[in-house]
């Protein structure tokens, strides 16, 4: 297996000496550097650790799967963008994918030819913006060195496992084994998802934001929705370019988070059609985008649960 996601030699013996969990968006999870590598991901993680090198004016958008890294990259790569490109027509975002425009550095350097790839993030326009679901340290070097800024999101983490529980069903591949809500519910309590634990993956970001909070500036999905503007202005100010007295009357905020609303993006047709990374269908991105949704996939398992005399058979929760 390990030979089929293209490691070389050095890197499948250290595979194979891991602890080792079936996963649920891929076929094994690894415990590597105390977190749940997904064997997809092993290489390319292996390989950005050894080789990327951060740039001072790089942003780093980092986050727990599932708790609203589409849509912070999208905000992000707008709110520094937004010089160069108009919001209102012929933005990137209204033609490609937030994933597309902000790679992930966990899968950038996934497969051979190291070199093409360095030369291609060296050539990037500045300022570079990626994505990471890697936790904190499990960084490279160079990004815990340089200047560069980090922006990470979590989310409620009920929210984030009924997220990814459902984007994994609907992803699931023919080779990929089918998990129960409940199976799912018990292997993520014990943080064996991908880049889990969650609870450990926070609190790295949390800790990093607080000893340097010019460099990591630490966000909530939830309230990232209950107040967008007073977040936007945040981020840009954390960004060192925060909005200028004559883009606050224009509107700017208000055009930023338009283009990056979750009723807008589901609706464009770059975002309703095609794949990006490995083969991940992009309209699955973009499923309810609500707080709470949680309780309705309980609510659900209690129907379902209900037998013919009214009572509740649900122990889940
Ligand atoms: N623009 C925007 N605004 C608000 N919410 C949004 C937006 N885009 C995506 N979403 C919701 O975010 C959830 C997907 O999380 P991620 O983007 O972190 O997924 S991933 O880790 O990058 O695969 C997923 O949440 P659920 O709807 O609860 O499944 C998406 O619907």
């Amino acid at each position: 297996m390990a030979s089929k996601e293209g490691l070389q030699a050095y890197e499948e013996e250290k595979l194979l000496s891991l602890p080792k969990e079936r996963g649920w968006g891929s076929r094994h999870l690894y415990l590597l550097q105390h977190f749940w590598c997904p064997s997809t991901h092993f290489q390319g993680v292996i390989n950005f650790q050894n080789h990327f090198q951060a740039k001072d004016s790089d942003v780093i958008v980092a986050s727990f799967p599932k708790s609203g890294t589409t849509w912070l990259k999208a905000l992000t790569f707008s709110i520094l963008n937004r010089q160069r490109f108009s919001s209102s027509h012929n933005h990137p975002l209204l033609t490609s994918n937030p994933h597309e425009l902000v790679p992930f550095l966990d899968f950038i350097f996934h497969g051979d030819n190291i070199q093409h790839k360095l030369s291609y993030l060296s050539n990037m326009t500045e300022p570079r913006v990626f994505g990471t679901h890697i936790p904190f340290p499990s960084l490279s070097n160079s990004i815990k060195e340089s200047n560069c800024k980090i922006v990470y999101i979590c989310r409620n983490p009920f929210d984030a496992f009924v997220s990814s529980w459902t984007f994994f069903n609907e992803m699931k591949s023919e080779s990929l084994h089918e998990l129960t809500i409940e199976e799912a519910l018990e292997k993520y309590c014990k943080g064996i998802v991908g880049f889990g634990p969650t609870w450990e993956h926070m609190l790295g970001y949390w800790e990093e934001s607080i000893a340097t909070p010019n460099k990591v500036l630490f966000l909530k999905y939830d309230e990232l929705k209950e107040d967008v503007i007073f977040y936007v202005r945040r981020v840009a100010e954390f960004l060192d370019c925060p909005f200028a007295e004559e883009e606050e009357s224009n509107g700017v905020i208000e055009s930023i988070i338009n283009l990056c609303s979750f009723e807008k993006m589901k609706n464009l047709e770059a975002n309703k059609s095609g794949t990006f990374d490995r083969n991940i269908e992009k309209k699955y991105l973009f499923r309810k985008g609500e707080i709470g949704d949680w309780r309705v996939a309980v609510r659900m398992k209690i129907a379902e649960s209900d037998d013919e005399n009214g009572n509740c058979g649900l122990r889940l929760v």
